[in-house]
C-alpha cells in the first residue's frame, strides 16, 4: 500500500481533479489525504465525498498590494510548518500538487524531507506556483502540447485533466429530470467556474426575455455568494412557460452540463474537461483577469480543436445573437460533438495513478538500497 498526500484546495479547478485521483487511489487500496483550504467553495465541493480524508490547511493567494503580500508570506510560513508536521506524522511515499497557493508549503516541506514531488498543471499557460515548484518535481503532468521551460522531457507526462468519475455524459431528458426542470424546446446552461461569473449572471437576467422568445430555457450556476438564486418565468411562443433557473452551487455538474443543448462557460481547465466529457458544445468567455490570461489560452486551444467557440468578454454584447444562431445550427453542433468525443482523455485519473504508484515503488527501492549494508 502506498501513501500519498494531495494538495488541491483553493478553487474547484484544483480540488476536483484531486478528488478524481484520490478516488482511484482509494479504490485500489492506497491511502490518501487531500489538503484543502478554508474557502467556502472547498467546503461546498467536498461535502459529498465523506469517504475521502480532507485536511484544511492555512494559505492564501499571492496577490494585491504590500499588505496582502506580507499576509501571503505569513500564511506560506504557516502552511510550510503545518505541512512539515503532517509529513512527519503520515510519512507519505509521495506528494501530488495541483498548483495554487496550497502547493507551495507542502512542496517545499516535502523537498526538504526528500519525499518525491509530482505536479499537475491544468492550464495551457502554467501558473505561478507551478513555475516555482517545477524545480522540485520528479514528475510534471501537463496539458497536451504545453511545455514548461527548465523541466527535462523525461519528467513530463501528458495524461490530461482527471475528471471526477460521477461526471459523465447523460441523456438530456434524464439530466432534466434529475435537475427538476422542464425544457419545452432548447436549454442553455451557464457555468461561471467554481466561483461563478457576475458578468455572465447579469447577461442572463438582462437577456432572458429575448432568449425565451426564441424558445431557449436557461440553467445558470451563479456561484456561491451571488445572491441571484431562484426561477425567472417568461411566456414563449404558443403560450408555453419558459424558465431560467439560477442556482448558487451544484453538486451535479455532470447532469448540469449534459442537460445543455449549448453551454456558455468561463474557460477554466476543469469546466472545459467536463464540457468535453459531457459532449457539450460551448461558447467560452475567458475570465479576462485570470493570471497570465491563462483562460484565453485554454479557450483558444478548445476552439482550435473545433470543439467550441471563443467569445472575449469585451464582445459580450454579441453573445445573445451568437447563442441564438448556434443553438439552432444542428450541423455545427454535431461537428462540435464529434470533435469533443475525440478530445476526451477518459483514462486520465487511472494513468496518473499508475504513474504515481510506479514513482512510489521506485522511491521505496531507492530507500531500501540506501539502507542496505555495504558488504
Ligand atoms: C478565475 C480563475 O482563475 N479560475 C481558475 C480556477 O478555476 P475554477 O475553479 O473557477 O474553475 P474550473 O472551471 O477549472 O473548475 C471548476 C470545478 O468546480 C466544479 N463546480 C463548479 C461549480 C459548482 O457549482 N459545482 C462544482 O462542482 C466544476 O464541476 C469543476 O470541476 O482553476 C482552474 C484550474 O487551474 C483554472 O483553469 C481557472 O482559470
Amino acid at each position: 500500500m502506498s501513501k500519498i498526500i494531495i494538495a488541491c484546495g483553493g478553487t474547484g479547478g484544483h480540488l476536483a481533479p484531486g478528488i478524481a485521483v484520490a478516488e482511484v487511489l482509494q479504490e485500489r487500496g492506497h491511502q490518501c489525504t487531500l489538503l484543502i483550504s478554508h474557502k467556502q467553495v472547498d467546503s461546498a465541493l467536498v461535502e459529498k465525498y465523506s469517504h475521502l480524508d480532507f485536511v484544511k490547511s492555512p494559505g492564501r493567494a499571492f496577490a494585491g498590494g504590500l499588505l496582502q503580500r506580507i499576509a501571503f508570506l505569513v500564511s506560506l510560513g504557516q502552511s510550510f510548518f503545518a505541512s512539515r508536521r503532517m509529513l512527519r506524522d503520515q510519512q507519505p511515499d509521495l506528494v501530488l500538487l495541483f498548483g495554487g497557493f496550497l502547493s507551495l508549503g507542502l512542496g517545499l516541506a516535502a523537498q526538504i524531507k526528500g519525499i518525491p514531488v509530482a505536479l499537475h498543471e491544468a492550464n495551457c499557460e502554467p501558473g505561478k506556483a507551478v513555475r516555482v515548484i517545477k524545480h522540485l518535481a520528479t514528475r510534471v503532468y501537463l496539458p497536451d502540447g504545453v511545455r514548461l521551460r527548465g523541466v527535462p522531457p523525461e519528467c513530463i507526462r501528458y495524461f490530461g485533466y482527471p475528471v471526477r468519475k460521477e461526471i459523465k455524459h447523460a441523456l438530456k431528458a434524464d439530466a432534466w429530470k434529475r435537475l427538476g426542470i422542464q425544457v419545452p424546446n432548447k436549454l442553455l446552461v451557464i457555468v461561471g467556474g467554481s466561483q461563478g461569473a457576475n458578468s455572465l449572471n447579469n447577461w442572463v437576467t438582462q437577456n432572458f426575455a429575448v432568449l425565451a422568445k426564441a424558445g431557449i430555457s436557461v440553467y445558470c450556476v451563479t456561484g456561491l455568494g451571488n445572491s441571484s438564486a431562484g426561477t425567472l418565468h417568461e411566456i414563449g411562443k404558443g403560450g408555453v412557460d419558459i424558465t431560467a433557473t439560477l442556482v448558487p452551487f451544484s453538486g451535479q455538474m455532470g447532469d448540469v452540463i449534459s442537460a445543455a443543448d449549448l453551454v456558455v462557460s468561463r474557460a477554466g481547465a476543469g469546466s472545459i474537461a467536463e464540457i468535453i466529457r459531457c459532449r457539450a458544445p460551448s461558447i467560452l468567455v475567458p475570465y479576462p483577469f485570470a493570471a497570465d490570461d491563462h483562460q484565453q489560452a485554454n479557450a483558444l486551444a478548445h476552439e482550435q480543436h473545433g470543439a467550441g467557440v471563443l467569445l472575449p468578454q469585451s464582445r459580450l454584447d454579441e453573445l445573445t445573437a451568437e447563442v441564438i444562431e448556434l443553438m439552432f445550427n444542428d450541423w455545427l453542433l454535431a461537428k462540435f460533438k464529434s470533435n469533443l468525443e475525440r478530445l476526451d482523455r477518459f483514462e486520465s485519473s487511472e494513468r496518473i495513478v499508475d504513474d504515481l504508484l510506479a514513482l512510489c515503488d521506485a522511491q521505496r527501492i531507492a530507500n531500501a538500497e540506501k539502507l542496505e549494508p555495504v558488504t
